[in-house]
């Protein structure tokens, strides 16, 4: 990826745009804009409170910001002039051959998976525990099969579109089993799996979705180093092969620095840093941030960094990620 041109400038699938989140008189968010590249593993860090969850949050539709604008874009080279028209139109979302634009911050939390393509996990995790791993892939694919049977008993009992969906469905969530390592494990009941094992399983779920953007939350939380490798390798896969785009919130900085592309840095519901993994975590802001020191201090801890840190400037900011 050339430095001057990265793909999150270029070819934004996701753009958020001066967005702000009050809750009574905290604003947990306050005017943030960053993109989200077309095939990029981007990181949204920031020691606790700085409001990912929240960014989160607004961008799925379980919040509705207070302000801002959430553009999802599908189909490559979607202007910003296409964006404007359907913001002054008032509508959800618009087409133009195989371009489409959504407004996220209009949509609702199920139109924004089922329609614009965004899937997501949640940082405690949300499984079916008592229904088999491949029963809940199986159920992420629900509104796909019934649309298919026409919502009809007939279409359910006997309608060859139904058939072929029911067939699809099932080679979907044995695709992604298998992808996700959990194939010998398709008849346990989720409950039963190790954590890892878990977060893998919530990822092929959303997979079966088939999203164009998938938002982790915290995906690496709790694992043991081997299950962060194995997941590493998940998300990797997701973007090499598939050419999904990611944004995750992540705590582990081991994670965030082997796999993204883009890292974006938030304190106290601002951006404090944006740009590749060795920008951001040789950004004296950043490392102040998650020291957990003022602003007024920045010039120290950057002449501190010259002092110790310069002959070795890809090191990571915070190498166990976690605010002190
Ligand atoms: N529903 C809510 N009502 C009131 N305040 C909220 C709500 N959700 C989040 N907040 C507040 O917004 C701020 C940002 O919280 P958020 O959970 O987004 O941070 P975070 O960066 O995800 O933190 P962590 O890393 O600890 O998960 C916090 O001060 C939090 O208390």
């Amino acid at each position: 990826m050339s430095e001057m041109s990265p793909r999150w400038t270029q070819d934004p699938v996701l753009k958020v745009e001066n967005l702000t989140m009050r809750f009574g008189g905290l604003t947990a968010i306050d005017s943030l804009s960053f993109n989200v590249g077309r095939g990029d593993i981007t990181a949204l860090i920031g020691p606790n409170g700085a409001g990912k969850t929240t960014v989160f949050n607004c961008v799925t539709g379980f919040y509705k910001p207070t302000e801002g604008r959430i553009s999802l874009r599908r189909g490559r080279g979607v202007s910003d002039a296409m964006v404007d028209e359907l913001t002054t139109s008032g509508n959800q979302f618009s087409r133009d051959g195989e371009r489409s634009v959504f407004l996220l911050e209009r949509m609702s939390d199920f139109k924004i998976t089922e329609v614009a393509g965004v899937a997501r996990t949640f940082q405690n995790i949300r499984l079916f525990g008592g229904m088999t791993v491949l029963e809940n892939l199986l159920v992420a694919q629900h509104n796909r099969l019934m649309a298919a049977s026409g919502y009809t008993i007939f279409g359910l009992l006997g309608l060859p579109g139904y058939r072929r969906a029911a067939e699809a469905a099932k080679e979907k969530a044995i695709f992604w089993l298998s992808h996700a390592n959990l194939l010998d494990r398709a008849d346990d009941p989720a409950a039963d799996l190790s954590y890892g094992a878990q977060r893998r399983l919530e990822i092929a779920r959303a997979m079966c979705t088939d999203p164009v953007l998938l938002c982790l939350d915290e995906p690496a939380a709790g694992l043991n180093p081997r299950e962060s490798a194995d997941l590493n390798t998940l998300i990797k896969y997701i973007r090499d092969e598939h050419g999904v785009s990611v944004l995750l919130i992540e705590h582990d900085m081991g994670v965030v620095m082997e796999i993204s592309d883009h890292v974006i840095v938030l304190d106290y519901g601002r951006k404090i840093s944006d740009g590749t993994t060795d920008a951001v975590r040789s950004d004296p802001k950043v490392i102040a941030a998650y020291l957990g020191v003022d602003d007024t201090e920045v010039d120290e801890v950057e002449n501190d960094l010259d002092h110790d840190v310069a002959p070795t400037p890809a090191a990571p900011a915070n190498a166990e990620g976690v605010r002190p």
